[in-house]
């Protein structure tokens, strides 16, 4: 199994109650899943929790088998960097970096960069006359472009991607979502993706609803 959480708790530090309670999940590897619910209730930390970008209180969250609970810092980076590809509403493209460069970072950072690599995922996702500009130059939709790039080129095993079109107009949002889906099934990893939108929800082929901190 990709990701298997059982009994998975978490309470924020003077929280009143948990925020996460019980979240039992399997995910195998090319299964691609809506995360949903309304807002407060847990989904970005959930995401985040499988990420390795917080930690549960309590249960277990494997990643291809490996519990992330005795991991340390350098541990949980070392999966972000490789094998858990995370996506973000806001793109989190670094300013001062060239197209090209921000679609190198990580791949660079995981030590698995391939320039042959780099330059089909930016030809696939429309980026190849970008390569030299900035992000401030591009639209959100090439700027989330670039992110998919990012995220993709060391070939994570999971991407995790939270409201990755909630900055996009509708159009936009559908076709990075396609592109997302298209080069994620490419390397048959798995996909979480957090959303709010019914739409974009019923285009993924499972989903998961959380209603006040327990999957519904
Ligand atoms: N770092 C934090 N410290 C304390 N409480 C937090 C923290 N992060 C989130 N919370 C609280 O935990 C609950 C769940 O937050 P979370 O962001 O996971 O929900 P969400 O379902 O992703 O919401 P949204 O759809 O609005 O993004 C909320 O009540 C929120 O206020």
């Amino acid at each position: 199994m990709l990701l298997s959480l059982r009994d998975v708790t978490k309470t924020y530090p003077q929280a009143p109650a948990p925020v996460l309670r019980g979240i039992a999940l399997d995910l195998a590897a090319g299964e691609m899943l809506a995360l949903t619910g309304e807002s407060g209730s847990g989904k970005s930390t959930l995401l985040h929790l499988i990420g390795g970008l917080d930690r549960a209180d309590s249960g277990t969250i494997r990643v291809q088998g490996t519990d992330l609970a005795p991991l340390d810092d350098a541990g949980r980076a070392a999966l972000r960097r490789g094998t858990v590809g995370v996506i973000f509403q806001q793109f989190n493209l670094i300013p001062s970096l060239t197209v090209a460069a921000n679609i190198a970072f990580q791949a660079r950072l995981a030590g698995r960069h391939d320039p042959a690599r780099d330059a089909a995922l930016a030809q696939r996702l429309g980026l190849a006359d970008h390569l030299r500009k900035y992000p401030e130059q591009l639209s959100g939709g090439q700027q989330q472009r670039v992110a998919i790039a990012r995220t993709l080129a060391p070939r994570p095993a999971l991407v995790l991607a939270d409201e990755p079109t909630g900055n996009l107009d509708e159009a936009t949002a559908d076709s990075v979502l396609s592109l997302l889906q298209e080069l994620v099934a490419e390397t048959g990893a798995g996909l979480i993706m957090v959303t709010h939108s019914e739409r974009l929800a019923a285009r993924l082929p499972r989903r998961v609803h959380l209603s006040a901190g327990q999957i519904a």
